[in-house]
């Protein structure tokens, strides 16, 4: 069923606001996909962006679209065909870090809501233009951080952003105390060696620290 991006904003914007932070998953082996969506989701972080940046990603997304109280959704989405795959795999959202106007038709045909990147003031303007208000800022700390993104509160506070991109436990609350950040992606919360050596419960305590951060 086709979306509107009203309509894919609306839902993006319920995803981002499940939890402060949405995890960022660079994931290489689909064995690791149930135990550490179930770590982060015990944790208190329910909703996953898997990045489609390695092989094994879509098989990982149909693995961790299994585990109870998980919002999967498939992250650097860059063509039309990423983004049937994704929906097939069971993706139940998409991130990308740009948008196109390919993209775009693609995740509304397709019925996959998205949240576009967007880095300046002009591509916000462009996306809300076509109807999207609720964005990725991407990449966030190299893009201007907390204070860039602050600027653009004022003159386009109908826009919403999940800054992702140099989000860490030090300056996430610099943006999660913004008006116009809903949620941050970030990747500390599964570093590759936790995942590699399985150390779910370590990955579950990081899941926790970062959901009680305030937003
Ligand atoms: O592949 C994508 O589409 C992405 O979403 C890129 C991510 O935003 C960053 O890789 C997250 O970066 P860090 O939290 O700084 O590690």
């Amino acid at each position: 069923m086709p979306i509107t991006p009203q309509q894919a904003s609306v839902e993006a914007r319920k995803i981002c606001e499940a939890a402060p932070i949405v995890p960022v998953l660079v994931v290489d082996d689909v064995a690791h996909a149930k135990p550490l969506a179930e770590a982060l989701v015990a944790g208190g972080l329910p909703a996953l962006e898997v990045t489609l940046r390695t092989p094994a990603a879509l098989d990982v997304i149909a693995a961790m679209s299994k585990v109870e109280g998980g919002m999967v959704g498939a992250g650097t989405l860059l063509t039309p065909d990423d983004v049937k795959a994704a929906k097939d795999a069971g993706a139940t959202f998409g991130v990308s870090p740009g948008a196109t106007d390919t993209l775009l038709e693609a995740c509304e045909a397709e019925g996959l809501p998205l949240l576009p990147g967007s880095a300046s003031a002009s591509e916000a303007m462009a996306l809300l233009e076509r109807g999207y208000s609720m964005l990725k800022f991407f990449p966030a700390e190299a893009a201007g951080g907390a204070k860039f993104l602050g600027s653009l509160a004022s003159p386009l506070p109908q826009i919403s952003f999940c800054p992702t991109g140099g989000v860490n436990p030090q300056n996430a609350t610099d943006y999660l105390s913004l008006p116009n950040v809903v949620c941050a992606g970030g990747s500390w919360v599964a570093p590759s060696a936790l995942v590699k050596s399985g150390k779910w419960a370590e990955i579950e305590a990081l899941a926790r620290e970062a959901s009680q951060l305030p937003h």
